[in-house]
């Protein structure tokens, strides 16, 4: 199996006498290809799960396997190992770094692995392109839209071609116009470089781009049917 597996994945968080269960007894499968959205109120899991998907927090119980290594009891090395070559992280804003261009933000992700290739270079030629950002390579940040920046932050997801796409509410910045926009480049670059993609959302306008829609209450997750 390519992509990223849960199995029956619970998490406590315990505060002197209270513990919370963040999630409780969740399965899922996400396969190389699928773009699966996580829609939920505040304080029902999705962070958390996207965390212990994220390899930042481990669980409490169960076992999370990513491109088949079972990464639950790793070492925090290897944990960040797993962080930097296996997923790429999108999140509610850009965080793009001020002083560089939109080709040098993707390339900063190779020079943290080592050094800057001619091949990187195309590669991130390649991804700006794909996501309709051919004019903006030489730009900073400050020269971009808002649209254009969540654009280059999705382009640098994919840099360093990992398994797993984790997006944590990705159009809470954009308008309307822009969250399709980007959410369609999105889907359609999950889809041409086999990703296995989570999008957590509030946002039900762009459950359309999405193969599977699951819902999170109070830590338990359940497939949405009658949405798609
Ligand atoms: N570090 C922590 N220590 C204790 N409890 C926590 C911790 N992190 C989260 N929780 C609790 O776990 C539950 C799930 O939180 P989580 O942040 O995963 O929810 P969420 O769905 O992402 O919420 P939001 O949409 O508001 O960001 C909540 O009850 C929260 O208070």
């Amino acid at each position: 199996m390519t992509g990223i597996q849960l199995k029956n994945v619970t998490k406590r968080y315990q505060e002197n006498e209270f513990e919370t269960i963040a999630l409780n007894d969740v399965s899922l499968t996400i396969e190389a290809g699928e773009f699966v959205a996580i829609i939920g109120p505040s304080g029902s899991g999705k962070s958390t799960f996207l965390s212990i998907a994220g390899a930042l927090l481990q669980a409490t119980e169960g076992e999370v396997f990513i491109n088949e290594q079972n990464i639950t009891h790793l070492n925090e090395k290897e944990l960040s190992a797993v962080r930097l070559k296996q997923i790429g992280f999108i999140l509610q804003t850009s965080n793009l770094i001020p002083y560089l261009t939109a080709l040098d933000q993707l390339l900063v992700v190779k020079r943290m692995n080592g050094s800057v290739t001619k091949e990187d270079k195309i590669f991130a030629t390649e991804l700006l392109n794909d996501l309709g950002l051919e004019k903006k390579r030489n730009k900073f940040p400050n020269e971009c839209s808002g649209g254009e920046r969540q654009r280059i932050a999705i382009a640098r997801a994919f840099m360093n071609d990992p398994a797993i796409i984790l997006a944590d509410e990705p159009t809470a910045s954009l308008d309307t116009n822009r969250a399709h926009e980007v959410v369609k480049l999105m889907a359609n670059e999950v889809k041409a470089r086999q990703k296995a993609a989570v999008m957590v959302t509030h946002d039900e306008r762009m459950l359309d781009y999405c193969d599977r829609v699951y819902r999170i209450e109070d830590g338990i997750l359940k497939e949405e049917t009658n949405l798609i």
